[in-house]
């Protein structure tokens, strides 16, 4: 790897290298500390001032608090293992990389950021395009200790192999939380992290090519290269369920970024958490490009005229109200292309019209102009609007409606239901059907989503003003800035700040990183940017949603259509985004997977395809030690075998994770069987994982995570549980880092095609 490991003097020189990077590393760490004490300082001179001065004097004081405790997060959160690598160029300029840019007190650079231009050479430059490299050196940390180093010298052709730091990355026993991958990022994924904002890019990779990962690190990439842009409107990052969702949560932190929406598919929805679809026909319907038309239906079903004619009185006088003219005011209403509660108004006004002209002719003296003064007018008006019978034929015909009302009402009363949506049949109908108030589930959040598009919102006063506020926000923040006496690059991460982090810090309970935090919040945000992962998993309508949530197109969309779960999945990415941005989209592809050694992507593979799945399987960094393990036994001493299984790891690899996948009965029967023996070790998926070994998903849920042991338990149950697919199973043998063993009761003419050839071991 190096010409210099082969020299007789070796040792010294190596010994000599790595003296100076722990003199050079213990320099920067000074820096680092330095200028998080004077943060320190700083924010504690602001927060002595307490509460003088003008209201304008202490919101600014209060920006300044978040911002110096926000730059004091993000120095405490890179502090472990600062700097990774270093670069020599032919012209003997060396530059250390790491995780956020310093300069010393002269203002010269000490340490690059990742994120910079002058960064990228670390991980693109190869022999053949040294791009002026003459040394890549990664340095190991251990905390704030150098370890050792491992240098790529880029003339030399051996610079094409793995290196010892990215080995030794991927076969480190899993912790159950992600971690970055900043100091072995590889070229074709340092390609598409840096590839442009714009448009939308999809990246296609088999298990383990490090989507999600590189998902994480173009979000922090994104937030680095465009920040001013992106401070305004955010980035939401979108994965598949609360599980994953925690497995990723420390990775963008750990890159000192902490501004990223990171929300599953039940959460997108503000105030909703939905709970896992567990109803896989159910869900298969609601994600059907159909359902936009029902919600739009559903909607108008409840802007409805009379059946005859009826009577109202006002003030003692009887009005007459005919079904044509509460049609005209609904044409009317609907004329007007506003939501159903704006609409709402125009409906009312409409009517309020209408019955006053009637009551005019009633009340008025006859006068030549043939009109009431102006007061008699509004008086009438007045009266008409606030009459309990009026407000009530009104309501009936056009009531105000909630988007969470509507679908709970839409999906439990049949009658509604049936005529919202004729295009479905009896039987999907009776799939959709249930109790009213059922708490909502993830398919039902793209639909509470098209509902509040098409319902709006109720009207209210309280929006108007607190817009108003945050125009008032933004006008004091451009004031401040102006009048700023502090140095832009003393503030920020960058030395960037803008009117609308500082108007966001105005926010009342809100902190200068809250753009975030307020985004999230509301349902009509548009981010800058949306990073999809576990993406083959979308439905029609979760696109829909997802697409209304960036209207400029701006995404990144991650995924595998091989690990796709259920029968008819979809097979390009084209027929999935064509509908949301026509010729819009490109395509990058990764093809290393750095997770999954050779002999278990081979069976897993050899799985989807006996299956008549297409995949691409990526080429494995790593062979592996162990073949994948099939053990046959019965129903009675299937529980005996488990447990055996999980002994043997333990006993073997005591501080490795293990995960136990197991579907419907099978995992409340296991997990029932694993508490008993292992009390207090069983962690179940959802939550933080805390020091537990053994972690119990069902195959749905452990996309995306991973596992040094993967035990499979009746791996039949999980293809049949996923309506005869094998895209779940598929998933599940992915999931290993070292070792795969499925576990089975069922003979072998049951068992799915792909996994009869494995050697079986009968127990
Ligand atoms: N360049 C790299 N350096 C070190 N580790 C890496 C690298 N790329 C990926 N990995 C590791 O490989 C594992 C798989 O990565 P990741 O989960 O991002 O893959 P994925 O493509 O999203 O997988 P899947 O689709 O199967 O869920 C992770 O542990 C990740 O940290």
């Amino acid at each position: 790897m190096t010409d210099q490991y082969a020299s007789t003097d070796t040792t010294s020189w190596y010994q000599q290298q790595l003296d100076e990077e722990r003199n050079y590393v213990a320099r920067l760490y000074e820096r680092l500390d330095t200028l998080r004490n004077e943060k320190k300082q700083q924010l504690v001179r602001i927060q002595a001032q307490g509460l003088q001065g003008s209201y304008q004097n202490q919101s600014e004081r209060d920006s300044f608090a978040s911002l110096y405790q926000d730059r004091i997060n993000q120095l405490d959160a890179v502090d472990d293992r600062l700097v990774f690598g270093r670069l020599d160029t032919d012209d003997a300029v060396a530059r250390h990389i790491g995780r956020i840019g310093l300069s010393d007190n002269q203002h010269t650079r000490i340490l690059v950021d990742w994120r910079a231009p002058e960064a990228a050479p670390f991980y693109q430059a190869t022999a053949a395009n040294r791009q002026e490299v003459a040394r890549r050196r990664h340095i190991m940390m251990s905390g704030r200790t150098v370890e050792s180093f491992e240098d790529d010298v880029l003339t030399s052709t051996e610079s094409a192999q793995a290196s010892q730091a990215l080995l030794s990355a991927v076969s480190a026993p899993r912790t159950g939380a992600m971690g970055d991958i900043v100091g072995t990022i590889q070229r074709e994924q340092d390609e598409i992290i840096r590839d442009e904002m714009r448009g939308v890019l999809v990246v296609q990779g088999g298990p383990g090519t490090g989507k999600t990962a590189v998902a994480l690190h173009r979000a922090a990439y994104l937030l680095y290269t465009y920040r001013d842009r992106l401070a305004k409107s955010g980035v939401l990052l979108v994965g598949p369920s609360e599980a994953f969702m925690n497995y990723i949560d420390q990775v963008l932190p750990s890159l000192g970024e902490t501004g990223v929406v990171m929300r599953s598919l039940g959460n997108l929805y503000p105030g909703i958490e939905a709970r896992p679809e567990t109803d896989h026909a159910a869900a298969e319907i609601k994600g059907r490009s159909v359902m936009q038309d029902v919600i739009t239906n559903a909607v108008m079903l409840r802007q409805r005229s009379i059946p005859e004619t009826t009577w109202v009185t006002v003030d003692g006088i009887r009005l007459r109200v005919r079904p044509i003219q509460i049609r005209r005011a609904i044409g009317h209403a609907r004329e007007s292309g506003k939501p159903h509660n704006q609409a709402r108004e125009v409906f009312v006004d409409h009517m309020v019209r209408t019955l006053y002209d009637q009551m005019r002719d009633i009340v008025s003296p006859k006068r030549e102009d043939g009109l009431v003064n102006k007061a008699d007018r509004s008086y009438l008006r007045q009266e008409i609007r606030q009459s309990r019978e009026v407000r009530k034929l009104l309501n009936l015909c056009w009531m105000p409606l909630t988007p969470t009302g509507l679908v709970d009402e839409l999906l439990s009363r049949p009658k509604y239901l049936v005529d919202a949506a004729p295009m479905l049949s009896a039987t999907e109908i009776k799939t959709l059907l249930r109790a009213p108030g059922t708490p909502f589930t993830e398919a039902d959040v793209p639909l509470i989503d098209e509902a509040a598009v098409a319902v709006g919102d109720l009207v209210s006063e309280a929006g108007q003003g607190s817009k108003k506020a945050q125009q008032r926000n933004l006008d004091t923040a451009e004031a401040a800035l102006e009048n700023m006496h502090y140095t832009l690059e003393d503030i920020g991460v960058d030395g960037v700040v803008t009117p609308e982090m500082l108007a966001a810090a105005q926010e009342p309970e809100t902190t200068w990183a809250s753009v975030a935090d307020r985004a999230q919040r509301d349902r009509t945000w548009t981010y800058g940017h949306v990073i999809v992962d576990e993406a083959q998993e979308l439905s029609h309508m979760q696109w829909r949603m997802l697409f209304r949530r960036s209207p400029l197109r701006s995404f990144t969309i991650v995924g595998d259509l091989a690990q796709a779960s259920g029968a008819d999945p979809s097979t390009d990415w084209g027929s999935i985004l064509e509908p949301f941005a026509p010729n819009h989209w490109r395509l990058a592809e990764l093809t290393v997977n750095y997770r999954t050694p050779e002999r278990i992507t081979q069976a897993a593979a050899q799985v989807a395809t006996a299956a008549g799945r297409r995949v691409t399987t990526p080429t494995a960094l790593r062979e592996g030690d162990h073949d994948p393990e099939l053990i046959r036994t019965t129903v009675e001493d299937l529980d005996k075998v488990l447990v055996t299984a999980v002994d043997q790891q333990f006993q073997s690899f005591p501080d490795e994770l293990i995960g136990v996948i197991a579907v419907g009965e099978d995992y409340s029967k296991v997990h029932q069987m694993l508490e008993k023996i292992y009390p207090g070790q069983v962690w179940t998926g959802t939550g933080r994982r805390r020091d537990r070994n053994i972690a119990l998903v069902t195959a749905q849920e452990s996309k995306g995570l991973e596992y040094d042991a993967v035990i499979i338990v009746e791996p039949q149950h999980v293809v049949q549980q996923d309506g005869e697919s094998v895209g779940n199973l598929y998933v599940a043998m992915t999931r290993a880092t070292q070792t795969l063993t499925l576990i089975t009761t069922a003979l072998t003419n049951q068992l799915p095609a792909g996994l009869r050839d494995i050697q079986a071991k009968n127990f």
